[in-house]
């Protein structure tokens, strides 16, 4: 059977990931076509996409930070065993837009309830499952949520709407997670034009998995 890669897709919020996840999903579907796999947290199945909906609501501003961190470890966890573990086992390659990353800059680091707790509490979600490879995304957190009240402003929620400062923790929490984790992370710098976003994503591919995306 054809090896099978778990590679994931980080960043604050406004870096570009879901534009440029849709121009690597065309751009590969020739070669790959049902062996690509692109999903995102929270959400790809019935479960996490209940779990998300309460997540995001604006309304829901009484949310506990636990409680947050808790519902998104139970969303991974869902499409996880639905999604993700059923995908690898058959030898496809999985895009995940987000995942534990995530949680440990924006709850860890952002809502500042700890950075180890938070990896702690997600390793019993995931029982460990690591990515292959995770790119990371940077962009400064002005220059990010810039972008999302600019062109997405009728899709702000309720993590968008957060103060600069916790963009800022977000940010620096992943710089810190790159820094210690050279091997599975990698950054590409996401303020710069889109194109050459795109195509730097594609040469990290290329020369992480030579055989699959060159
Ligand atoms: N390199 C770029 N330069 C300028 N605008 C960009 C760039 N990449 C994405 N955008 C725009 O920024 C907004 C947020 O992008 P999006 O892909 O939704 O980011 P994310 O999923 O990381 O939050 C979109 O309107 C998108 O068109
Ligand atoms: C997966 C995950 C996402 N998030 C946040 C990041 C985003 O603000 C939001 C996901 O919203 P989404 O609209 O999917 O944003 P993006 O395109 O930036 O990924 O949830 C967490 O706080 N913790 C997590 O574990």
């Amino acid at each position: 059977m054809e090896t099978s890669a778990f590679i994931t897709f980080e960043g604050p919020d406004g870096a570009g990931k879901t534009s440029v996840l849709n121009a690597l999903i065309e751009h590969y579907v020739v070669k790959l076509g049902d062996r690509l796999l692109s999903t995102r947290e929270p959400g790809g199945n019935k479960i996490s996409e209940a779990i998300r909906a309460i997540i995001m609501d604006t309304d829901n501003l009484e949310m506990d930070a636990r409680t947050e961190a808790l519902l998104f470890a139970a969303a991974r966890r869902q499409h996880l065993m639905q999604t993700v573990r059923p995908a690898l086992m058959a030898g496809k390659i999985v895009f995940s837009d987000r995942y534990v990353d995530s949680s440990i800059a924006y709850q860890g680091a952002g809502r500042q309830i700890g950075e180890v707790a938070v990896a702690e509490m997600n390793h019993f979600a995931t029982e460990g499952l690591t990515p292959d490879l995770t790119i990371y995304f940077d962009i400064p957190s002005e220059v990010g949520l810039a972008r999302i009240h600019q062109y997405r402003a009728d899709q702000v929620n309720r993590l968008d709407n957060e103060a600069l400062a916790f963009h800022q923790r977000v940010r620096h929490a992943f710089l810190q997670m790159v820094e210690a984790q050279p091997k599975r992370i990698v950054l590409v710098d996401a303020n710069q034009p889109f194109d050459q976003v795109v195509i730097q994503t594609e040469r990290v591919l290329a020369e992480r998995f030579p055989t699959v995306f060159s």
